[in-house]
C-alpha cells in the first residue's frame, strides 16, 4: 500500500495521469457530436460518453432508429446521432416545405461530409464553388444527350469487350467491377472528350478517388476533434489523395491548356471539361477540382444501382426476355438506331431500373442539408443555426403508396404507376417526389440523374443482348441493411449469347 502510494507520486505517475486527464475533458468538451437542444434523441445509449456506441448503432440500424423515433414522436421531429454528428429527422410531410429553402444548404452537409476544411479534402469544396457543375450539367450536358447515345453505346461495346469477354461456357463475373468500369468509361466519355476518356491513368484515379477520399475521410474523423489540425498532414490516406489530385491535374491541365489556346471559332468538344470553363465565364474556378467532383458524384453511384439492377434481374429471370424483345422492338422501330426519343420509350426497361432503385436505396436518409441560419417551420418547429437536418427513406417500403408486396420486385410496378391519372410525369426513373427520395429532392436533386438513366438503359440492353446470366447458390444481396452496399466478392455467372439485332 505504502509502496504504492509513493509510486503513484512520482513525477512521470502524475504527469501521465494529468496528461490523460486533459486528454478525456478536451475530448469531452471539444467535440462534433453534441445533440441540438429541442429534440428527442432517438438511439443514444445510457453511459456512452463519447457516442461511440451510439454511431455504431447507426451504422448497422439506421432505418430501425429512425422508424422508432417515428413511433415514439407520433410522426413529429426527433434527432439521432449518425457517423458524422447529430441530424435532425424531418419526416416526409415536410419535403415540400424545406426543397426550395436557400437557407438549407446541401454544401454545408458536404462540408461536414467530407470535412473539407482539411487540405486535399477540400478538394469536394472547390469543386463545388459557384454552382458551375450543377450548372454545366442541368445546362449543358442534359440538353446535349440526345446526341450522345451512339457514342456511349459505341464506348460501352468497347468496355465489355475488355472486362467481361466474349464466353461460351458459364463463368463467374465479380459485377462491381465491369459495372464501375462502364460508368467511369462513359462518364469520362462526357466529362473529359473522345482524347481523354480512354487514357488508362485517368479511369484508375476516377474510380480510386471516392474510395480513398472516404477512406481518408473516416481516418481523420477517428482521431479527436480537437487534434485533427495537427494530424492531418501525417494522416496517409490524405498523402494520397493529394497525389491523386497533383495526378490528375498532369493529366487534365494540358487538355484544358489546348482548349483554351485553340483559334477562336474552332468548334470546341462536346463535353463538361468544355462546359465548365464555358459556366465559370471568367470566374476564378479550379476546373480539375469540379472533375474529380464529378467523378465522385458520378460514378460509384451509378455502378452501384447497375449491379443492384443486375442482382435483381438474377433473381427474377422472368424479367429478362420481356425486357430483350423491349429493346429489340424500340431499336427496330426507331430504324435500327438510338434516336433522340428511344431510350424514353423503353418504358419496362424504365420500370425496372425504378423498382430496383426503391428497394436498394443507397442511404437510409436523404435531402441532407445544413441550416444557415435560424429557421422556424410553419408549424413551429424551430431549427438552429448550424444544426444538420435530414429525411428518411423508409417509407419507400410503404404499401400505401407502392401497393401489394412493398418488399417484393415486381418490375411493372412503375410501369402500372404511369398509366395511372397523373402518374406519367410521377413515376419515371428520373422523377422526383417526397415519396420517392433515391435522387434527392428540391433545389439540389440530383442533376445527373438524366445522364445515370441514359448510362444505365445503354448498358442494360448491351448486358441483356450479348449475355445470358444466372447465379448459383444464395441470392446475391446488399452488404448492409439500412443501405444498398455490394460485396465486392460476390459472384454471379454470365456467358454470350448471339444478339438477335446489332446495336
Ligand atoms: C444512379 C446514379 C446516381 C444517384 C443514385 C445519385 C444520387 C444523388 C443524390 C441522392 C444527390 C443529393 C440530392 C439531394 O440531397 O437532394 C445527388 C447530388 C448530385 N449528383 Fe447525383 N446521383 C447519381 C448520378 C450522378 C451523375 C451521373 C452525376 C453527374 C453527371 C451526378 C451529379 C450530382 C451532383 C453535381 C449533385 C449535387 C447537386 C447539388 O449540389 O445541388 N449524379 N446525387
Amino acid at each position: 500500500m505504502f509502496i504504492s502510494g509513493q509510486l503513484l507520486w512520482r513525477p512521470e505517475v502524475v504527469t501521465l495521469v494529468l496528461t490523460s486527464a486533459l486528454y478525456l475533458l478536451l475530448r469531452y468538451f471539444i467535440r462534433d457530436d453534441r445533440p441540438y437542444p429541442g429534440f428527442q434523441v432517438v438511439g443514444s445509449i445510457p453511459g456512452d460518453w463519447f457516442g461511440m456506441k451510439a454511431r455504431k448503432n447507426w451504422e448497422t440500424n439506421a432505418i430501425g432508429i429512425m422508424q422508432e423515433g417515428d413511433r415514439m414522436t407520433k410522426g413529429r421531429p426527433f434527432q439521432v446521432l449518425t457517423n458524422l454528428g447529430p441530424s435532425i429527422v424531418l419526416p416526409k410531410q415536410y419535403c415540400d416545405e424545406i426543397r426550395s429553402d436557400p437557407r438549407l444548404s446541401f454544401r454545408g452537409f458536404i462540408e461536414r461530409q467530407a470535412m473539407t476544411n482539411y487540405p486535399g479534402l477540400d478538394v469536394v469544396h472547390v469543386g463545388t464553388e459557384g454552382d458551375i457543375v450543377q450548372t454545366a450539367i442541368r445546362k449543358n450536358l442534359t440538353q446535349a444527350l440526345g446526341g450522345l447515345t451512339q457514342a456511349l453505346s459505341a464506348e460501352c461495346a468497347s468496355v465489355l469487350r475488355e472486362h467481361l469477354e466474349p464466353t461460351n461456357d458459364w463463368t463467374n463475373t465479380r459485377f462491381i467491377m465491369p459495372a464501375t468500369q462502364i460508368a467511369a468509361r462513359l462518364s469520362a466519355r462526357v466529362f473529359l472528350g473522345q482524347r481523354l476518356c480512354r487514357n488508362k491513368d485517368w479511369i484508375e484515379i476516377s474510380i480510386r478517388f471516392t474510395v480513398v477520399m472516404m477512406m481518408a475521410q473516416d481516418a481523420l474523423r477517428s482521431w479527436p476533434v480537437f487534434l485533427r489540425p495537427f494530424v492531418h498532414y501525417f494522416i496517409p490516406e490524405i498523402i494520397y489523395l493529394k497525389r491523386l489530385i497533383k495526378d490528375s491535374r498532369k493529366i487534365i491541365e494540358p487538355e484544358l491548356e489546348l482548349r483554351r489556346a485553340a483559334r477562336p471559332g474552332v468548334a470546341k468538344p462536346e463535353d463538361s471539361l468544355s462546359w465548365l470553363d464555358d459556366v465559370r465565364a471568367g470566374r476564378p474556378f479550379d476546373v480539375v477540382s469540379g472533375q474529380l467532383f464529378l467523378t465522385v458524384a458520378a460514378i460509384h453511384t451509378t455502378s452501384v444501382v447497375l449491379t443492384a439492377l443486375m442482382y435483381d434481374l438474377v433473381k427474377n429471370p422472368e424479367y429478362i426476355p420481356l425486357l430483350r424483345e423491349e429493346i429489340i422492338w424500340v431499336y427496330m422501330e426507331d430504324n435500327n438506331n438510338w434516336n433522340k426519343t428511344s431510350l424514353y420509350k423503353l418504358k419496362l426497361m424504365d420500370s425496372c431500373m425504378k423498382e430496383s432503385q426503391r428497394l436498394n436505396i443507397l442511404g437510409a436518409n436523404m435531402m441532407n442539408r445544413r441550416a444557415e441560419e435560424n429557421i422556424t417551420l410553419s408549424d413551429g418547429v424551430f431549427i438552429p443555426k448550424g444544426a444538420h437536418i435530414t429525411v428518411p427513406t423508409y417509407h419507400m417500403r410503404d404499401r400505401e403508396i407502392f401497393g401489394e408486396n412493398p418488399d417484393q420486385f415486381d418490375g411493372h410496378r412503375f410501369l402500372r404507376m404511369r398509366q395511372e391519372p397523373g402518374g406519367e410525369n410521377k413515376w419515371q426513373f428520373v422523377s422526383t417526389s417526397p415519396e420517392f427520395l433515391s435522387f434527392g429532392y428540391g433545389n439540389h436533386a440530383c442533376p445527373g440523374r438524366f445522364f445515370a438513366s441514359n448510362e444505365i438503359k445503354i448498358a442494360l440492353a448491351r448486358l441483356l443482348l450479348h449475355y445470358d446470366w444466372k447465379f448459383d447458390g444464395d441470392p446475391p444481396n446488399s452488404k448492409f441493411v439500412s443501405r444498398f452496399v455490394p460485396d465486392p466478392e460476390t459472384v454471379i455467372r454470365y456467358k454470350s449469347r448471339t444478339p438477335e439485332i446489332e446495336l
